[in-house]
């Protein structure tokens, strides 16, 4: 198959806890622009995945190209140079920061690699406008100097996408960018992942499946650490096997 649009692929990528399997020959292509999301019922895997592709995690087998570049083992910050960002399922900002200091920080950790050729007074305008840039991508232009401590949880969340902006990603990994949200926070964050779609490639997971089927074009499901099934939201929805082994169980339990 032609690399041409596949920004990230996996090949067979494995990962053991003890005895328990929680990726096992784990094959995905992602296409370059799309929202491709990662679903399946607790514990199958998907966070893991997620942690494999940003490099928290090492796999065990298995291997990672990122714009037809091995990527496999890389340490976190090497693969958030390379253009892959990544939001984690519990808030990773400092609450003592304001808004832009959370995001002056987190555009500074590229400096090493993207900036190096600057001389340092335009790597700091640099690092200063990469932060603004970011607030006002997230929709936080308004809470700029505030403290991240003084914040909703919804806010916060959007703060820590602000953050992963600030590193000029070309891919996101969103992990459950929802999670403890109530309506109207979701609301906002839809959008917000609406408007970023438009200039990137995001992986993400997440439980409310509404916000799935509205904002993905590809969906993977996974069970006990495999992929069970990959393809459009209609394949998905029209599939027998994840009916069976996913949606059907949410329906069980609505
Ligand atoms: N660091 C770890 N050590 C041991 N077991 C782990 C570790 N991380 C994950 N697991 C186990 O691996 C399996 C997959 O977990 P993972 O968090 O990837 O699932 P998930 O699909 O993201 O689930 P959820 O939807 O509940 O977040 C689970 O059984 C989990 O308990």
């Amino acid at each position: 198959m032609p690399m041409a649009d596949t920004i990230l692929r996996t090949d067979h990528l494995s990962k053991s806890f003890g005895g328990l399997v929680a990726a096992s020959n784990v094959s995905l292509d992602f296409e370059r622009g799309q929202v491709h999301a990662v679903i399946g019922p607790n514990g199958a895997g998907k966070t893991t995945l997620i942690n494999l592709l940003s490099g928290d995690l090492q796999p065990d087998d298995g291997s990672i190209l990122f714009n037809g570049k091995n990527i496999t083992r890389l340490p976190p910050d090497r693969i958030s140079q390379l253009g892959i960002g990544r939001s984690y399922q519990k808030t990773n900002i400092f609450n003592e920061f304001s808004c832009y200091e959370n995001c002056w920080v987190a555009a500074q950790s590229r400096l090493k690699s993207s900036m190096r050729f600057f001389r340092p007074a335009n790597r700091l305008q640099a690092v200063r406008e990469r932060a603004e840039k970011a607030l006002e991508l997230c929709g936080l232009s308004h809470r700029r100097d505030t403290r991240a401590a003084a914040m909703s949880y919804g806010e916060q969340r959007q703060l820590e996408i602000g953050m992963m902006l600030a590193t000029e990603p070309e891919l996101l990994l969103l992990d459950e960018p929802l999670a403890g949200m109530g309506r109207e926070e979701s609301r906002r964050v839809i959008e917000l992942l609406r408007r970023l779609a438009a200039k990137h490639t995001l992986i993400l997971i997440e439980h409310d499946m509404d916000a799935v089927f509205a904002i993905a074009e590809k969906l993977t499901v996974m069970v006990n650490g495999r992929v069970l099934e990959t393809g459009t939201v209609e394949q998905i929805r029209n599939s027998r096997a994840v009916q069976d082994v996913y949606l059907g169980e949410e329906e069980a339990d609505g």
